[in-house]
């Protein structure tokens, strides 16, 4: 296992075209939408509504999506708190990057510990982080279960499931929080919609 402690003998290399020369390409401002949630409360759902809307408004995203990841970037981690810390530090940084290209990177992943995310949060300097609580009752992702995930987690097959066996901590001062409307989960298009209006009225969507 690689030190992630920093090497000495480094040093910065800046390059003429900068973020805000990007930026002015594009038309768009660099930043991310990072969604948290439970395993099965629509976050992968969200993302892809965002990234198509934003696309047909001509706006310039990409999804890093947790279970898609863990395919390659992240293939060496698994589900313990240390793992899932270094995944979410990956994907911060590797956001980070995107933002810097003048994207708006969608993230998707469970993210479920608190500290974690504020460590992702703190790696951007201004408003450009972006954080969106998929505030979904157990029941209902449990009761979606589209991979069985759930049903395997409560017969003991899979330990250390979130919201199961591991904790979820939620957002405390999300900047979106997306929940039940009537206790009814309202559809992609209608989430969609509120997330690309905060960009837009926060100035994202043009540079
Ligand atoms: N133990 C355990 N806990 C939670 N989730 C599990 C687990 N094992 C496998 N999976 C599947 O992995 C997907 C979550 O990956 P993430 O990278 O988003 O997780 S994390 O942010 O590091 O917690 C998650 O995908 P989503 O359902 O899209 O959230 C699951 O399909
Ligand atoms: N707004 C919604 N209304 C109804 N069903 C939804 C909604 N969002 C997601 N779903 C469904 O719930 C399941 C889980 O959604 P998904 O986006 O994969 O969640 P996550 O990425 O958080 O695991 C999928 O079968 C999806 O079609």
């Amino acid at each position: 296992m690689p030190s992630l402690r920093m090497s000495a003998n480094i040093f910065w290399q800046d390059c003429p075209i900068g973020k805000l020369d990007r930026q002015k390409l594009l038309n768009q401002k660099g930043c991310v939408v990072w969604i948290t949630g439970l395993s099965g409360s629509g976050k992968s759902t969200l993302a892809c509504t965002v990234g198509r809307d934003l696309h047909s408004r001509g706006k310039l995203s990409y999804i890093l999506d947790g279970d898609n990841l863990r395919h390659g970037l992240n293939k060496d981690l698994g589900f313990k708190a240390e793992d899932r810390a270094e995944n979410i530090r990956r994907v911060g940084e590797v956001a980070k990057l995107f933002a810097d290209a003048g994207l708006i990177c969608i993230t998707s992943l469970i993210s479920p510990y608190r500290r974690d995310r504020e460590a992702c949060r703190a790696l951007f300097s201004d408003a450009s982080f972006i954080e969106i609580f998929m505030n979904m009752p157990l029941e209902l992702c449990e009761a979606r279960d589209p991979k069985g995930l759930y049903k395997l987690a409560r017969a003991g097959v899979i330990k250390g499931f979130t919201g199961i066996d591991d904790p979820y901590e939620p957002p405390l001062d999300s900047e979106i929080e997306i929940g039940l409307k009537d206790g009814i989960c309202p559809p992609p298009s209608e989430m969609a919609g509120v997330v690309v209006s905060y960009l837009e009225e926060n100035g994202f969507l043009h540079e």
